[in-house]
């Protein structure tokens, strides 16, 4: 990072070596504890009262002090930890080549994984919908390499801050929708089209126009840069207010953006976030979907009723709270059984949680259903 440009020979080198071997050989997975370790972190990381990664760990220890709907199985987790068959095998970030990585440029890269995680939000099926998180990378890797040239600060790249500055609803109409599968159309345009203008005008009138230079103002810090992503672009902004008016902080899409920009750029040698662990699981459905499935958590009878019955939950709402720290709690506590990163151990749940839904959801020997709240914000 820092002053130091890019190379195309240095992205061939870091490509070859990434190859094939998955995220677990490109990085330093050295485990969260131990004295190294934690003078490392206090190094980089935000002071306590402002980091954001600590506010999301209070609030999930708070709302968990005094929860009534989730209660989290501590032995079942341990259980799933060790479980025959889902072993921490770490996994790979682009499996299946889902995302769009520039041959030659972090900059493009950057931009189209901040694009991915402004809309990484609400995939759930309804009447209308049946979009999934590959649908949407995988559609928004072909708009990339169809407007890729070889200039690193070439407009034309369809993700260009200027150019998403400027987006329309046609956008969605007319580019990203044609690429979704038939019948897949994207929800919520409206507030998408707002979420990509507010990245792209930021970048372009905070940070010199260039997402690369938002990075590196993280000073290879994944908490500083979750802090400068929240600061910077509201709509990264997830923090409710409960009902006892306390403020309440889980920053899933903002926290995701940063591992996906460490996955992507770390595997070029463009990023190197020294506090990587310092990340929490990127609290949605998917993963506290799994947890209950397996036992490490267990609704009331109430929670279970509405999850079960796909009531929709209004957003900010108690049993919303809960279920979200305890994902938190839950998956902090599994990473450190599995001596992972928690951002390790979410990839490995979400992924499970991915081969098992292809079996279908709530019915009879599949996986239980997830909750519902329409949301911006997972
Ligand atoms: N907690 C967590 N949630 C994640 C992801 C990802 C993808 N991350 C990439 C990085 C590493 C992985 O290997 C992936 O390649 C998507 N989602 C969420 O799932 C939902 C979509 O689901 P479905 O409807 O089934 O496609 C939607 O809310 C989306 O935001 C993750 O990693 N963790």
């Amino acid at each position: 990072m820092g002053e130091r440009k890019l190379r195309k020979t240095d992205v061939a080198i870091g490509w070859l070596e990434g190859v094939g071997k998955g995220v677990a050989t490109m990085f330093d997975f050295t485990k969260v504890s131990g004295n190294g370790k934690t003078e490392e972190k206090k190094a980089t990381m935000l002071p306590d009262a402002i980091s954001p990664t600590m506010n999301v760990r209070r609030t999930a220890r708070d709302i968990m002090d005094g929860a009534k709907h989730v209660t989290i199985k501590r032995d079942k987790l341990e259980d799933i930890v060790k479980k025959e068959g889902m072993k921490v095998k770490l996994t790979e970030w682009n499996e299946g080549g889902i995302h769009y990585l520039s041959p030659t440029s972090p900059e493009k890269t950057a931009l189209y994984v901040l694009v991915l995680d402004c809309m990484n939000f609400c995939f759930w099926p309804s009447h209308n919908s049946l979009l999934q998180y590959h649908h949407l990378s995988t559609s928004l890797k072909t708009l990339a390499e169809a407007s890729d040239g070889e200039d690193e600060e070439e407009e034309s790249f369809r993700f260009h801050p200027k150019k998403l500055a400027e987006i329309e609803e046609s956008f969605f109409t007319e580019e990203l929708d044609p690429l979704l599968p038939p019948g897949v159309t994207m929800p919520s345009k409206k507030e998408r089209v707002h979420l990509l203008r507010e990245l792209g005008s930021s970048l372009l009138y905070r940070h010199g126009g260039k997402a690369m230079n938002m990075i590196e103002k993280s000073e290879n810090s994944a908490d500083k840069l979750v802090d400068i992503i929240v600061r910077d672009l509201p709509g990264f902004r997830d923090e409710a207010i409960d009902l006892d008016g306390r403020r309440r902080f889980f920053y899933k899409r903002a926290q995701i953006a940063v591992a996906d920009l460490w996955a992507a750029l770390g595997r070029v040698g463009m990023v190197d976030f020294k506090d990587i662990g310092s990340l929490t699981t990127f609290a949605d459905y998917r993963v506290p979907q799994v947890l209950r499935h397996e036992g490490g958590l267990e609704y009331s009878k109430e929670l279970a009723k509405v999850v079960d019955k796909m009531t929709v939950l209004p957003a900010g709402c108690r049993m919303e709270l809960e279920i979200r720290a305890a994902t938190i709690v839950a998956v902090d506590e599994m990473a450190r059984k599995a001596g992972v990163k928690a951002v390790e151990m979410d990839w490995w749940i979400w992924q499970a949680g991915e081969r098992m839904i292809e079996k279908g959801e709530g019915g009879k020997g599949q996986i239980l259903n997830h909750h519902r709240v329409r949301t911006v914000y997972y």
